[in-house]
């Protein structure tokens, strides 16, 4: 385990075992459409890359960069597109795919912003979803593990860019976050950004 993890929450194994699972999902619901996943940039890359390999199915890929947390363990509060996909959707069904949902503020801009492209269809597959610090309500349509209210990293998740690389889903120790100080409760860091 690397030195600046206190606790592995999900493990390599079990991230794979979902991937391979949802990746059958996916292949059953899109078979015979013209299938287009659009990662978010820089946190889904890894698990858009296995869970392509788990679906069965012809498929485009694309890429949208979205930033709203810096460098910091809390969200801005302001989202914005820092790379835009490439070409019209109108004859694709897109899924995007996201590493995890927390604000729900990045999934609801996103998602408001490609409705209006006019895809066939439009869905959501987040690798990890933490359900009790929405604060934008957004419809989710596969998910892998529901995790408790706290800052992860691992599997494409960062802080201040950095752990993206580790193969699980871990909590860093206290002592590795500077004046960002350990993330407080997230419900209380929402409170705080209203
Ligand atoms: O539900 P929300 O509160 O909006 O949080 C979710 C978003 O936060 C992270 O992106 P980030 O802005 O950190 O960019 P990154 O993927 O480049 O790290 C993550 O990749 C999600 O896109
Ligand atoms: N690294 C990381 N990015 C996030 N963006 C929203 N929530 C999180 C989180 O828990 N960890």
């Amino acid at each position: 385990m690397h030195q600046d993890i206190e606790e592995i929450l999900i493990s390599e194994d079990q991230l794979q075992a979902k991937i391979k699972h949802l990746g059958e999902q996916i292949t059953q619901d899109y078979d015979g459409k013209n299938l287009l996943l659009l990662g978010t940039l820089k946190g889904a890359v890894p698990f858009i890359a296995d869970l392509a390999r788990a679906i069965h199915l012809p498929l485009e890929l694309d890429y949208m960069a979205v930033a709203s947390y810096g460098n910091s363990t809390q969200s801005s509060g302001i989202v914005r597109i820092v790379k835009d996909m490439e070409g019209p959707i109108e004859q694709k069904h897109v899924l995007i795919i996201e590493d995890i949902i927390d604000s729900g503020r990045t999934l609801h801009y996103l998602t408001d912003l490609l409705r209006r492209r006019n895809p066939l269809s439009l869905k959501v597959c987040s690798l990890l979803n933490k359900e009790h610090t929405r604060v934008q309500n957004v419809p989710v349509d596969y998910y892998g593990f529901t995790i408790p209210d706290k800052f992860v990293v691992g599997y494409g998740l960062d802080y201040a860019q950095l752990y993206r690389n580790l193969p699980y889903i871990g909590i860093l120790k206290p002592s590795v976050y500077a004046d960002d100080s350990k993330p407080q409760n997230q419900h209380q860091s929402m409170a705080e950004n209203q």
